[in-house]
């Protein structure tokens, strides 16, 4: 057996025995508190295993090297708490004002569709595609095909169980892979998407290099990119202080500068037709704002309940309980410590937000040319 299907089968086994078979009928909390406790603690010692506050470049080439797994052990931690707190799409947006959050999550959905020109019939690659929030949305919408690309089993099982429940089986899959070495034919695909989830990749390059390699001739890629920006100096001890949090509390091996991200797409043959930090249009409803705390922002009625759970204060009302039931036994041990994590990359992400240090909207839209050689 290869070593990556060697890795594939022992992660789809570990995944059965920390989450167990009847994984569609529990979400969020409930999903969370039926975890195999032994299995629960090894995962996030296995995410956190590299998070050892150094950043040094011994520290971060570990963690690069370990991607695979600490990326697939974070979602394996997490998942439950970013669907208790955010839904099933994970990612960050823009907010109109007035805008509920939920039509605002699905607005820029349909924007990335709308700017890699998705078509009824056209077979698409959803690289990282989480719980298949947008997958579902984006076929709906535009009445294309999509292949969901993912490395966590977990994540898959669920997708799948949402497909079959929305009756959308006909226009999606889910298949497992990892994203640095995809399994498809060469030029496969008519248009591919990733949002938010190619800054878990050890190099942007190998991905971005991938990507290339299945979309056909005449492809379009669109990517929300989660990078630096320009503003961001790696020498400033306080940014990198910013970058380490965004780091550790989602899982990432290494923040890469926009610059890093633009020429990776280039260096890999791409023609690079948009470059646009949505971030950065003054809006007066930032993208972080449910995770300030700041009910100013607060758009409809209907997102108060959405708010209060990704609030300050509404973390802490979480942490706290998750404690409590780790002290008591109901909850896994470990527990805490990801609810801290999580804490951190909140702090991280408003204080990388504020400063326009970091963007997770780094909008790229990239055409293999119609003559492209394999
Ligand atoms: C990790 C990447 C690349 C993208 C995920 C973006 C967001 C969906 C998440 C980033 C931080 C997450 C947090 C939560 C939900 C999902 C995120 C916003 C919580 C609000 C979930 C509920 C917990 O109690 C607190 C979490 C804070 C961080
Ligand atoms: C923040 S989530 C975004 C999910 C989805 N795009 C969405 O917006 O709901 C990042 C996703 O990337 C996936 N991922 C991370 N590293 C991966 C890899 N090496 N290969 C495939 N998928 C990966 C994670 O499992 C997760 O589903």
């Amino acid at each position: 057996m290869s070593d990556t299907s060697e890795l594939r089968r022992r992660q789809a086994e570990f995944s059965k025995e920390l989450h167990g078979d009847d994984i569609g009928s529990k979400t969020g909390l409930s999903a969370f508190l039926s975890k195999n406790k032994t299995a629960q603690k090894e995962a996030v010692a296995k995410y956190l295993k590299h998070w050892d506050g150094k950043v040094d470049k011994d520290a971060e080439d570990r963690r690069l090297d370990d991607y695979n797994e600490s990326t697939h052990s974070y979602y394996n931690v997490v998942t439950d708490f970013y669907e208790y707190g955010w839904g099933s799409s994970f990612h960050f947006s823009r907010y109109y004002k007035g805008e509920n959050f939920f039509a605002a999550m699905a607005r820029h959905e349909h924007y990335l569709a709308y700017k890699a020109g998705i078509q009824k019939g056209d077979l698409v690659l959803d690289v990282g595609c989480g719980v298949g929030g947008p997958a579902r949305e984006i076929s709906r919408f535009t009445g294309c095909n999509i292949i969901g690309l993912n490395n966590n089993d977990y994540q898959i099982a669920k997708a799948k169980w949402y497909s079959k429940k929305y009756q959308l089986e006909d226009q999606l899959d889910f298949v497992k892979g990892d994203f640095m070495n995809m399994d498809f034919e060469p030029n496969t695909f008519d248009k591919v998407y990733a949002i938010e989830a190619t800054c878990h990749a050890p190099s942007l390059e190998g991905v971005y290099g991938q990507i290339y390699k299945v979309l056909k001739p005449g492809g379009t890629f669109a990517v929300y990119e989660w990078v630096m920006t320009e503003k961001y100096d790696e020498t400033n001890p306080k940014h990198r202080k910013i970058a380490y949090e965004i780091e550790l509390g989602d899982g990432i091996p290494k923040m890469f500068h926009v610059d890093v991200a633009k020429q990776a797409l280039t260096n890999v043959g791409f023609e690079v037709t948009v470059a646009q930090d949505l971030a950065d249009n003054d809006d007066e409803v930032p993208w972080y704002y449910p995770l300030t705390g700041e009910w100013k922002y607060v758009q409809t009625l209907s997102d108060i309940g959405t708010f209060f759970r990704t609030s300050f204060l509404g973390r802490k009302f979480t942490s706290a309980m998750v404690s409590l039931m780790e002290k008591v036994g109901i909850a896994p041990e470990g527990s805490t410590k990801v609810t801290h994590a999580l804490e951190e990359a909140a702090v991280g992400l408003v204080a990388g937000g504020r400063e326009k240090l970091f963007t997770p909207m780094m909008l790229f839209v990239a055409k293999k040319r119609l003559d492209a050689s394999d």
